[in-house]
């Protein structure tokens, strides 16, 4: 007689039954809080951080005739063409971890063409996080922002600053956060985001991005769990 492996019909069935993982977009101006917010958010809720920037400046530092091509974009505060953007994100948001843990796209769709492009790959947030501060806070928080090269932790001089000279040290500048620069993003931001923001008004949720990084996660952490517990209430899953 032949035995039955109830546990590997359990796993099937926990497999079939476990929630799609979230798919999570956050938009905002040069500084608004993205990577900050990213940071608290991949900590918690264990999505992969997906920035376009950071592929950015990897295909940049890569040395590809891509990443020159990008980089004289950038130094100009204006959007890489979709040609190059779209299928690095595409590529990315197709690996493993990504479908597995779910994504967290950040600074990515940044014009219509670009969320349109990704919808063509079937890829659709369950939510759109857009962060909104003060154009002259920007600004300040972009001259002040310095890097950890070796956390990826992002500081400010004044707001934020390294908890030790070790760190103050090796701390870098990103080459586009000079004051000129980061009103040519801002400039290149406001250009994009009603267009964005029209592919996506019936899951967006607008965020004051001009408060403590806590309590901008606070609220932002509000929103996730609320989603995940109608999912694990909803008929659907009741059902299934
Ligand atoms: N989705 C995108 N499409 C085209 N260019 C992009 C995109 N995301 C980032 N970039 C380029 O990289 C630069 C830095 O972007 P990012 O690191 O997200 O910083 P920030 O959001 O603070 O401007 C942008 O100014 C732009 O030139």
């Amino acid at each position: 007689m032949r035995t039955v492996n109830f546990g590997y019909i359990l796993q099937v069935v926990a497999a079939e039954k476990a929630e799609p993982p979230l798919k999570i977009m956050i938009s905002g101006a040069p500084a608004s809080g993205k990577g900050t917010q990213c940071e608290l958010i991949t900590q918690k809720y264990g999505l992969v951080h997906i920035s376009a920037g950071d592929l950015l400046r990897a295909e940049i530092a890569s040395g590809s005739e891509n990443g020159k091509l990008a980089k004289e974009f950038m130094e100009k505060g204006q959007l890489v063409p979709d040609d190059i953007v779209v299928m690095m994100v595409k590529d990315r948001l197709s690996q493993t971890d990504s479908e597995q843990n779910g994504w967290l796209l950040d600074g990515y769709p940044r014009s219509s063409s670009q969320a349109t492009a990704l919808k063509g790959f079937g890829f659709q947030p369950d939510l759109f996080i857009l962060l909104e501060v003060p154009e002259d806070i920007l600004i300040e928080r972009v001259v002040g922002r310095r890097l950890d090269p070796v956390t990826g932790k992002i500081y400010h001089l004044k707001y934020s600053p390294p908890e030790t000279e070790e760190i103050a040290a090796r701390l870098t500048q990103r080459f586009d956060d000079t004051e000129d620069k980061a009103k040519l993003r801002l400039k290149t931001h406001n250009q994009n985001v009603s267009d964005v923001l029209s592919m996506y008004d019936d899951i967006t949720i607008k965020i004051k991005g001009n408060r403590s990084k806590e309590e901008v996660f606070s609220q932002i952490d509000t929103a996730l769990s609320q989603m995940l517990q109608q999912r694990n209430t909803s008929p659907s899953s009741l059902s299934s």
